[in-house]
């Protein structure tokens, strides 16, 4: 049996005066897949989502979320999703249960206790439900406001940026949560700056001045770029990363820490420069390397502001 789309949309089109800002994107997306959308600020990642789930009126393009059609029935959209925004707000003086008892007031949810007990199970916050929620760490309160806006049981969960400025240990508890959802069913869109994130996606889609360059897995994604990368280690990296910027064959230098990641689309032309430039530099060492995504999210970038401009 095939996996149902839930989401499902062909050239979602939007304008904000006399500029474009998302272009012509088709997206489909299955259900309980986790979907990452990426790009630089501004590129229209934002608007996308909130294009496919009902918030926001498309100018041209058709298309289904939830087997809902995204013009015509937007506001039944609206009701089956949880929207996660980067700034979240709660009652800093009321206890967590307090405040998801509150939410649910707001939202006018039947099985009010039942819904708010559950909730706090299923997240792991039943131990601190009457914690106040000004005292909690940032991980907790992203997870307090997880748990806000999942209480109404939407089948689509938007999460912008959603751990901006959360540590390292409270991100992959949250990412595992959300990974959780998934599994029972809900379909996940984000979207995200950082690459441990993107890689956490089933998939993802770079969007750049609103077009979509590319998407899939990761692993299609680095495929699809076409992208030859050397790792060089040695001494005077930086001396000659200025060297290799702009050479034959060299899309892109890098530096990983003490390594120099050295790509390029032509890997015949990148190897004949290194071979040429670092012949004769004593000590270094290059090795063939996997790129990486974000070795190819900086190259679409790069291409995308040479198309634009
Ligand atoms: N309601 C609006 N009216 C006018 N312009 C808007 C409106 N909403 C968004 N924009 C503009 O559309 C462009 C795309 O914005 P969007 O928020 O979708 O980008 P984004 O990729 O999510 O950016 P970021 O990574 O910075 O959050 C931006 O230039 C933004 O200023």
């Amino acid at each position: 049996m095939t996996t149902p789309l839930a989401i499902d949309v062909t050239d979602l089109t939007k304008r904000f005066g006399e500029r474009t800002v998302v272009d012509h994107v088709s997206v489909k997306v299955k259900t309980g897949e986790i979907m990452g959308f990426l790009g630089p600020n501004g590129s229209g990642k934002t608007t996308t989502i909130r294009m496919l789930c009902g918030l926001l009126v498309p100018d041209e393009g058709r298309g289904t979320c939830l087997g809902l059609d995204v013009l015509a029935q937007s506001d039944a959209i609206k009701r089956q999703v949880g929207y996660m925004t980067q700034k979240f707000s709660f009652y800093e003086d009321l206890t967590i249960e307090e405040n998801l008892s509150f939410v649910a007031r707001i939202y006018d949810l039947d099985r009010r206790a039942q819904r708010v007990a559950e909730t706090l199970e299923r997240l792991g916050l039943a131990n601190r439900r009457n914690q106040l929620a000004g005292s909690l760490s940032g991980g907790w309160k992203q997870r307090l406001a997880l748990a806000a806006c999942i209480m109404h049981e939407p089948r689509l969960l938007l999460l912008d940026e959603p751990t901006a400025g959360v540590d390292p240990k409270a991100r992959r508890d949250f990412w595992d949560q959300i990974h959780l959802l998934a599994a029972e069913g809900m379909t996940v869109l984000v979207s995200t700056h950082y690459m441990d994130e993107a890689e956490r996606c089933h998939r993802i889609a770079y969007i750049a001045y609103g077009k979509l360059l590319t998407e899939g897995t990761v692993d299609e994604v680095v495929a699809a770029a076409g992208l030859t990368t050397f790792a060089l280690s040695g001494p005077g990296m930086g001396a000659l990363a200025r060297l290799l910027e702009g050479a034959p064959g060299v899309d892109q230098v890098a530096p990983f820490g003490t390594v120099l990641h050295v790509s390029g689309r032509d890997g015949a032309a990148l190897k004949a420069t290194l071979d040429s430039v670092v012949n004769g530099t004593p000590g270094v060492h290059i090795s063939a390397d996997a790129p990486s995504l974000e070795d190819v999210f900086i190259l679409l970038m790069g291409g995308a502001q040479d198309n634009f401009s």
